[in-house]
């Protein structure tokens, strides 16, 4: 029959067909249309095994705090769960046992990412490491970016980081004015941070908080940290949204401009230097341009492997280190041990240095916890899955985003005892590094989960590490860090969704000892 016959017939059969019947099945063909859209689908492998069980309905984003969600679902539906994101599948694992089997020995099904459409396709162009699917290119820009940030090579930056750490200090001690102001410390340790990123990857560094380039530095940092959560974009879970033009593809696309401007431009500048004989410091864009041509890289992947050390590493070593500062004066008797223990070991005369953190167990202890409580990243980086695989008796399917979820590891009650309190002692017999601890067999051994796990674990751990202890060592040593009684500080609310920060606060840094102005003195500002 041709269609105008079957158009034809259709309708002869509904003018038979009382308003009732009509609107029953107008019903039903909605139903089935929309159930879909809104409720989970339940999809089985070949060998009949179900996905894990989580929420029935659809979302296209969770709400602020996402953390808290996945908590209280883990307690529903234990610890692999799974939700539906519009179309996307969400695994989320709450369990450290499970987090090894799946993300480092299954490390070869379970080290993709998902191609998100703001973070990976419209702001990074799918580079910067972090946003590269699990291939070759991030193969190589990786083995690239691991020259520098080696042990050996942290090791050959010494200087330069203990140097930022006493300018840090420094910067604190003149703003507070021997604790008469009070003091934001958001832009100083934002551009400490700042600072030593910009020295390994461009060999330069900005001589003071007020530069304009710290501001946009870290306006370009807080917007992408806002712009890229596992779950907070509606776009990326709805593709229809993708094609209409919306304010949040604009912010997306704007922010992947501006990144390819400033970095781009720095870029350009260091190879000026270079091409003019400038005598420039060793750092990752001199390697870029010496191999650029040699690594057949385009000028998208040399802006953001450039880029990739100032993304990973500046949120969320200042958002750490404000942390700790947010939480100094709600902890005195915290402060108080760590002032004992570092007058006892190292003394007045002379700040802790990096070779001192072994003889200084308790403040090893206070960092530690402090990345249990306070990680930048309550979900990591969302692992994506790259074949079929079954697990327990549960199917996770090819391309499903994997989630390892810290918050609810990080508060397990068997690993960490009374986990609300915020307690050094629970680490003062720990005496690995992080990365070292990553790589224990027991993963209920395991320090904690702040820095991800398997393939893709933080690259700039032992950067991240050295510059933790380095700025919390000294403030402890210099300061004792008090709130003021008219503005509570917030422990709970921050800002940023896939990296957090503290609500902006002040506080007042009282110099413990005379000793500290005259070891600031020796110190002065220079510049690159
Ligand atoms: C307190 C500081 C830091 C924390 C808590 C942190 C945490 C993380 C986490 C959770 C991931 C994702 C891991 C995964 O997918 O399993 C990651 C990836 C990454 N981090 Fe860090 N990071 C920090 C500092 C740094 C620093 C200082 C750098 C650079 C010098 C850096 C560079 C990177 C890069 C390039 C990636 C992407 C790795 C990949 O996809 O293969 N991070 N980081």
């Amino acid at each position: 029959m041709s269609l105008r016959g079957i158009c034809g017939s259709l309708f002869h059969f509904a003018t038979k067909l009382s308003a009732g019947a009509i609107f029953r099945a107008a019903a039903i063909a909605t139903g089935l249309l929309v159930t879909p859209l809104i409720f989970r689908k339940n999809l089985v492998s070949k060998n009949g095994l179900p996905i894990p069980s989580g929420p029935w309905l659809r979302y296209a984003f969770l709400r602020k705090y996402p953390e808290r969600a996945l908590h209280a679902w883990a307690k529903i539906y234990g610890p692999l769960f799974s939700i539906w994101m519009g179309n996307q599948l969400f695994v989320v694992i709450s369990d450290s046992r499970i987090a090894r089997d799946l993300l480092v020995t299954q490390g070869a099904i379970f080290s993709g990412r998902k191609k998100y459409f703001m973070k990976s396709e419209t702001i990074l162009a799918e580079r910067a490491i972090t946003g590269s699917t699990y291939n070759d290119k991030w193969r190589q820009h990786r083995r690239i970016a691991m020259q520098f940030l080696t042990q050996k090579a942290v090791r050959d930056y010494a200087e330069v980081l203990d140097y930022e750490a006493s300018i840090l200090v420094r910067s604190l001690a003149r703003a507070a004015a021997q604790g008469t102001v009070s003091v934001d410390p958001s832009s100083y340790v934002g551009r400490y941070a700042l600072n030593n990123m910009l020295t390994i990857s461009y060999g330069t560094r900005t001589d003071s908080s007020s530069d304009p380039f710290v501001n946009k530095a870290m306006v370009l940092a807080m917007e992408f940290m806002d712009l890229t959560g596992p779950w907070s974009n509606a776009i990326d879970f709805v593709p229809l949204l993708q094609w209409i033009p919306s304010k949040m593809r604009t912010r997306g696309r704007n922010l992947n401009k501006a990144m390819i401007d400033v970095y781009g431009a720095m870029y350009l500048n260091v190879k000026h230097r270079v091409t003019r004989g400038d005598a420039v410091p060793d750092c990752l864009v001199k390697t870029l341009i010496d191999t650029a041509e040699k690594e057949k890289l385009d000028w998208e992947d040399t802006c953001m492997l450039a880029a990739a050390f100032t993304l990973g590493g500046v949120h969320s070593i200042s958002g750490m280190i404000q942390w700790f500062i947010a939480l100094l004066p709600s902890h005195p008797e915290i402060q108080a041990r760590a002032h004992e223990e570092l007058d006892r070991v190292v003394g007045r005369d002379q700040p802790p240095r990096a070779e001192d953190e072994a003889r200084l167990p308790y403040v090893r202890a206070v960092i530690k916890e402090l990345q249990r409580v306070h990680p930048p990243f309550w979900m990591g980086t969302p692992h994506y899955s790259t074949e079929d695989y079954e697990y327990n008796g549960m199917f996770i399917p090819k391309d499903t985003v994997v989630i390892l979820n810290c918050y609810t590891l990080h508060h397990n009650e068997e690993r960490y005892p009374d986990s609300h309190t915020f307690n050094p002692d629970r680490y003062m017999d720990d005496h690995l590094s992080c990365a070292e601890s990553a790589k224990l067999g027991n993963p209920m051994e395991r320090d904690h989960w702040a820095f991800g796990a398997g393939r893709r674990f933080c690259p700039g751990v032992v950067m991240a590490e050295q510059e933790l202890w380095l700025a919390i060592s000294r403030i402890l040593w210099a300061f004792t860090v008090h709130s003021l009684p008219s503005e509570p500080i917030s422990l709970q609310e921050y800002e940023g969704r896939s990296g957090r920060t503290p609500l902006p606060f002040k506080v007042r840094f009282t110099p413990r000892h005379d000793r500290v102005g005259k070891f600031l003195d020796g110190v002065s500002e220079i510049t690159l």
